[in-house]
């Protein structure tokens, strides 16, 4: 009798101890899935760091259904990846003469030009053949070289053309196929929301590539929940530019002067601080005309409004202060404070790179209370062992953060 009543329990026993077991597995488990987002406005270089995760050594990409695709996926990029590069980065070089043509246009100046800025879709459709002639012909005129030369930080010109306008011999050509190199720099707009999920150390990872434009910041917020890190990217050579959406602004430079630029692998010195340095910043820049605004000064706003979004209150924030070697360019021939006035009350006659980026860096950290904190990297996310280093490094402080039970998921 006492046994017959005895059996049930010990058998409810051993499912609780089965249900609870399972439980803490699927919780371990949880714990090592992270969802990543990174967001920043338009350019900021978002879908090149997503590029060279391909090039990754240790990781491995895991498809929709979680099945692993054959590691060789990873060595690169894929064929139709590479064809489809072609027709992308000539499409780059031709919006970049147009650009050009566009401020260099006078009334003596020749047809070409014209069809460049004012018909550049035209060469688009044109026979291959055709359209490589235009593209030689256009980049041997002297107004052309000379405006590269002069003018190579004009905020109208492209951040792509200062690696492709170099490398136009090779790849002006009928029989070219770009290089992992060439697609890391071409430049195509992200539209929807786009992810890759892979095995990373112990962890499987799920990142999330937004676009930057104001027109998809709105499909943003459907990403918002459970994540655990947001990796913010800005434009460290965006302090000269004005937003896509709006007109450009004509700033002159005056003549490049050049220099090697030493590949950066630079942790943020205020990172072991956080927030208790004074922010010496009230940023924002002096724009030249109304309804303007500056790139560098929209990606603090737009940082700010991320920081303080409910769903976000315990994500882990990093910020990837990138494309260091375009802003030591345009440092060797502008002065930071013509755009930003407030650094000359912060340091008088410091034009240099880490100088400025602490300073950006600060105004990324203004307002923010000493327990919000944010790790900050110099990043050049064109560099393939710059960003796996920086990746690292920040994956150390989520995947701790994440096993605390800091975070959501
Ligand atoms: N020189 C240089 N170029 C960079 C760097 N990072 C990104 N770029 C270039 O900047 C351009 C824009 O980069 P993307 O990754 O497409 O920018 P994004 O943030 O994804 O832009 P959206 O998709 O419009 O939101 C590309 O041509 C990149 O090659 C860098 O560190 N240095
Ligand atoms: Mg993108």
């Amino acid at each position: 009798m006492g046994l017959a009543s005895c059996k049930p329990e010990r058998d409810a026993e051993r499912q609780n101890r089965q249900i609870e077991s399972q439980i803490r597995m699927e919780n371990q488990a949880n714990k090592r899935k992270v969802k990543m987002l990174l967001l920043g406005i338009s350019d900021s270089g978002k879908s090149t760091i997503v590029k060279q995760m391909r090039f990754f050594k240790n990781s491995r990409l895991v498809d929709k259904q979680n099945t692993y695709c054959r590691v060789n996926y990873l060595d690169g990029f894929n064929e139709t990846e590479v064809v489809n590069a072609i027709f992308v980065i000539r499409n780059n070089i031709i919006d970049a003469f147009k650009n050009i043509s566009n401020i260099i246009l006078h009334s003596d100046i020749n047809s070409v030009i014209k069809l460049f800025a004012h018909e550049s879709g035209k060469i688009e459709m044109m026979q291959e053949v055709d359209e490589l002639k235009i593209i030689n012909t256009v980049r041997d005129y002297t107004c052309i070289k000379e405006f590269f030369e002069r003018f190579s930080c004009h905020p109208a010109v492209p951040d792509h053309i200062h690696y492709f306008f170099p490398n136009l011999d090779r790849i002006a050509v009928a029989n070219y196929i770009p290089t992992p190199e060439d697609i890391i720099h071409m430049r195509q707009t992200t539209l929807g929301v786009h992810e890759i999920s892979f095995d990373y150390t112990k962890h499987t990872i799920r990142l999330i590539d937004v676009g930057g434009q104001k027109t998809e910041r709105r499909k943003w917020i459907h990403f918002f929940e459970g994540v655990t890190a947001v990796m913010f990217t800005c434009s460290l050579a965006s302090f000269n530019q004005t937003t896509e959406e709006e007109p450009k602004s004509f700033v002159e430079g005056n003549g490049l002067r050049k220099q090697s630029i030493p590949a950066v692998l630079w942790e943020s010195s205020l990172n072991k601080v956080q927030n208790r340095i004074m922010v010496r910043s009230s940023g924002k820049a002096r724009v030249e005309k109304p309804g303007m605004i500056n790139r560098l000064d929209e990606a603090v706003e737009l940082f700010r409004s991320i920081r303080e979004n409910h769903f976000l209150r315990t994500s882990t924030f990093m910020l990837f202060l990138n494309k260091v070697d375009l802003l030591a360019k345009k440092l060797s021939i502008i002065r930071f404070s013509e755009y930003f006035p407030d650094y000359k009350k912060w340091i008088n006659g410091d034009n240099s790179v880490a100088s400025v980026a602490e300073f950006i860096e600060s105004m990324f950290r203004e307002g923010l209370e000493p327990d919000q904190k944010i790790y900050a990297h110099l990043i050049q996310a064109t560099v393939t062992t710059n960003v796996e280093f920086t990746f690292a490094l920040c994956c150390d402080v989520i995947f701790e953060r994440n096993l605390e039970g800091t975070t959501l998921e």
